[in-house]
């Protein structure tokens, strides 16, 4: 028995006994001869484990293959330019930035150990093709399909139909301006043989059955599509007739609530009085909108273009001018076969309510910050005396690219290994990519990304700007935001990425090129913001300005100064005339040293203390302390070349108690230009939760106002010379201003002269800030852009909010709230982030 073969022992089936006097050598003959036997029962009892591990183990070398297959693809990506240069800056050798695509052997010798972090740790796997474009919370509705007549631009034809409605004569006037140059451009445009002649119809002579029940039924090749011009009566006139018909037929039981779905598309313009009717909420083109509102109803989400208004005592032509280019544009695009383009759902929604599309944590957008599940243990990096960079840095280094130092600080081995082909930092496959087009992001290349902020489609709609409106002149609709390094070196708790963004300390991904990624981010943004036109409330004449992006947050997600190419990007954006404001994380000094001066410059300032930004900021970096407070020594040198900002985000039971102090010591290190505290805006995810972060860390905007106001006090007792600037209560923010630099002839001037900034940029006019020693001028100042006064709303005290747009309130939470009440629902409810 002991000699049986230890498997067959597992089996009870397998008893197997020797008769007496038979010897050991017979049995193990008959033991052998029995074996293909043994074998039969053991199978028997085994073979579903053994198929499945034979299934795995053929799937696992599959894989294998698969994933080495794949990499080698990434590696033959064309390596870009060079961003490498011997530098001048003697920064400590473990903050210079390492690895770019065109990494030497030599250069993976250094000590970075931890930057063998994998980008994405995830198992790739077949993420969705193309980004999610579409997302909102609004459900079509199951009445009125959006989908457009088909039209086949080889055979078709637009029948434009131009209906107006005049009781003293202007728009009558108007109209047949508009009806003569819209039949001359239909006529001379590249698609005049798509087009029919205009036909213009006063609604007081027409059956409004004919047109307003389905489309005029001629022949079946031609398609119509309306424009309707009408001025506004605040009382009982034929247009409340034209009104009420409208309604009527949506609300008729024997009639598809969207008769007009056959259209190929509709725009309204409307004409009004701003001397007695000042604001929307006042009444102005009231009936306009009206219009507007059921026609949406009625075509199913036709909207081609976004309503027009126009104040007939001061910018009506103007106004409508601007709307009819826009139009036509779509009259083009309908021409060549394009139809009305993509839109977002609630574009043109029938139900067409007045609350806020705000899908929180994915319209959010502050966060220059990043989060990942991805950090692995790291060997230490050298840890040298922290030497004072505010000497170091030579401004004339800030040319681009940012200088590379290749010293090694490990010791070499004998036989360099090969350097790993780089990756791409987000590959189309990869979970991350598919997480964050699902967030709203588009991917630009491999590691830059843009979206569209909440205050964007708020600006468009005219329901205000961010705070950066109130301080510094930047309307929200004219403003793109994107990064070219979707990657960072923190794990802030209250980012609100979900955990998908890599993280790493230095750059070792595929890089693209500075040209690619400008491309690439304004012609996303400007595609998303034509995917607003048909969202009600969208205003044409805000719709005419976003086609022309003036100022890019280099925020959003990652950490932006971790591209190698960055300078040159920045340099791309200032000769279009495009502003930047550039946040960055306070953990890569040698490249905050030489960067190019933006037009604000920003580092965030997440603790006072070292415990607590470990805390909250979770750093990837060892060093993380010495490399925050190397920054601030740089910030401090660079002050009179760039604006530049501390960044506070306030987080109650992390960085709010008992650091007044700790943050007054920062700015006195720095000496920033401006102080931004801002509460943190609660997003929700699984991440800021595992972080223990949850609704309860959100400061109510009085605890803000009350740390700000001690702040104050404290940089004031220390003789410093800052003051409370201005407020935007709407996003929770604060500023404080040096007032001997932001702050003459008494009134606080926190505004920007963005045309003045690029005029420098180009050498237009001349700067003054001068060399210390020759009194030679050697560029531009802050004090050489500051812009107009800081507004009498925007002030300290006065709230913030542009008494010009409407505030809109929520369902639900209706003015007649109290100011306390409405201020504590839009903090607990919007949780939106603006950078
Ligand atoms: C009695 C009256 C009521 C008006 N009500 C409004 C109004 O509620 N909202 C508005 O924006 N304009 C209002 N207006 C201004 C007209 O819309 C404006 O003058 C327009 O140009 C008139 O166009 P029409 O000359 O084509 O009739 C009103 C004007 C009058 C005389
Ligand atoms: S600054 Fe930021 S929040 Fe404001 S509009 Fe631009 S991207 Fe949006």
């Amino acid at each position: 028995m002991k000699e049986i073969h230890p498997t067959l022992h597992a089996s009870p089936l397998l008893k197997l006994s020797f008769p007496p006097g038979q010897s050991r050598r017979m049995a193990s003959t008959g033991f052998l001869a029995q074996l293909p036997t043994e074998i039969l029962v053991i199978w028997h009892t085994h073979r579903v484990p053994i198929l499945l591990s034979a299934v795995s183990l053929a799937a696992l070398i599959h894989l294998t293959i698969y994933l080495r297959t794949k990499r080698s693809k990434i590696s033959a990506s064309p390596a870009p330019s060079s961003p490498i240069e011997k530098t001048e800056i003697k920064l400590r050798p473990e903050w210079l930035p390492e690895n770019t695509t065109l990494v030497t052997p030599e250069l993976n010798l250094d000590n970075h150990a931890e930057d063998d972090i994998v980008v994405s740790a995830a198992p790739v796997v077949k993420a969705k093709k193309g980004p999610k474009k579409v997302k909102g919370t609004k459900k079509p509705s199951k009445k009125s399909p959006a989908s457009a007549p088909k039209f086949n631009h080889t055979v078709d034809k637009i029948q434009p139909v131009v209906f107006f409605q005049s009781l003293a004569g202007t728009t009558e006037r108007y109209a047949a301006a508009f009806g003569k140059v819209l039949t001359d451009w239909t006529v001379g445009c590249d698609q005049a043989t798509s087009f029919c002649e205009p036909q213009i119809h006063d609604l007081s002579y027409i059956e409004y059955d004919d047109y307003f029940i389905t489309p005029p039924k001629t022949d079946q090749n031609t398609k119509y599509f309306y424009v309707i011009l009408i001025p506004s009566y605040n009382i009982d006139t034929v247009l409340s007739t034209f009104l009420e018909n409208l309604q009527e037929t949506h609300n008729d039981f024997r009639i598809d609530t969207s008769p007009l779905n056959g259209l190929l598309g509709y725009s309204v313009f409307g004409f009004g009085d701003k001397e007695g009717w000042p604001t929307e909420e006042e009444g102005f083109c009231s009936q306009a909108r009206e219009v507007d509102k059921w026609m949406a109803r009625l075509t199913g989400r036709k909207r081609a273009y976004p309503l027009g208004m126009g104040d007939v005592k001061s910018d009506a032509e103007e106004r409508l001018q601007e709307w009819r280019v826009g139009v036509q544009d779509v009259l083009v695009e309908i021409a060549e076969g394009r139809g009305l383009g993509e839109g977002v759902p609630g574009s043109g929604d029938p139900a067409e309510s007045d609350d806020e599309d705000v899908d929180a944590a994915e319209d959010s957008s502050d966060s220059e910050r990043s989060n990942s599940n991805n950090a692995r243990a790291r060997k230490t990096a050298r840890v040298d005396e922290i030497e004072d960079l505010g000497s170091m840095v030579d401004p004339s280094s800030t040319d681009s690219p940012i200088p590379i130092d290749f010293t090694t600080y490990k010791s070499v081995s004998k036989t360099p290994k090969a350097a790993p082909a780089p990756k791409e930092m987000v590959p189309t496959t990869s979970p991350t990519h598919a997480a964050l087009t699902k967030q709203g992001y588009t991917i630009i290349g491999s590691h830059s990304g843009v979206k569209i902020c909440r205050w964007t489609k708020s600006a468009l709609r005219g329901r205000g700007s961010c705070y950066k409106y109130s301080f510094y002149g930047i309307a929200s609709h004219l403003c793109m935001e994107a990064t070219p390094s979707l990657s960072c070196s923190n794990k802030c708790v209250f980012c609100w990425r979900h955990g998908t963004n890599p993280v790493g300390t230095t750059w070792r991904w595929v890089t693209d090129a500075p040209e690619l990624i400008f491309d690439g981010i304004t012609t996303a943004h400007y595609k998303k913001i034509k995917m607003l036109k048909g969202v009600p409330g969208v205003r044409a004449e805000r719709f005419a300005e976003a086609m022309r992006i003036r100022h890019c947050a280099l925020s959003l997600v990652g950490e932006p100064i971790f591209y190698p190419h960055i300078n040159e990007l920045l340099t791309i954006m200032h000769s279009h005339r495009i502003s930047t404001f550039l946040v960055c994380n306070a953990q890569h000094p040698a490249q905050l040293a030489s960067l190019v001066p933006v037009t604000q410059l920003y580092v965030s300032i997440d603790a006072s203390n070292k415990e607590s930004l470990r805390k909250i900021d979770r750093p990837l970096h060892r060093d993380f302390w010495e490399r925050f407070t190397a920054c601030l020594d740089i910030l401090r040198a660079r002050r009179f070349e760039q604006r530049t900002v501390f960044r506070l985000t306030l987080v109650k039971g992390f960085n709010m108690a008992d650091e007044v102090r700790g943050y007054a010591d920062l700015i006195e290190r720095a000496l920033p230009g401006f102080v931004e505290v801002k509460g943190v805006t609660y997003c929700g995810t699984s991440a800021a939760g595992s972080a223990g972060l949850t609704m309860q860390n959100v400061p109510f905007y009085e605890e803000v106002a009350a740390f700000v106001s001690a702040l104050a006090d404290e940089l004031t007792n220390r003789g410093l010379t800052y003051g409370i600037a201005a407020e935007h209560a709407h996003s929770c923010c604060v500023l404080l201003a040096d007032s001997t630099r932001f702050r003459p002839n008494g009134k606080w001037a926190t505004r920007i002269d963005f045309e003045r900034f690029y005029d420098l940029f180009e050498g237009k006019i001349e700067g003054t800030r001068r060399d210390e020693k020759t009194g030679e001028v050697v560029g531009w100042r802050p004090e050489d852009y500051v812009g107009q006064e800081t507004p009498e709303w925007a002030l300290w005290g006065n709230g913030g909010f542009d008494p010009r747009d409407v505030r809109v309130f929520r369902k639900g939470k209706g003015k007649k709230k109290d100011a306390e009440e409405v201020q504590e629902d839009e903090k607990k409810e919007v949780k939106v982030i603006e950078i």
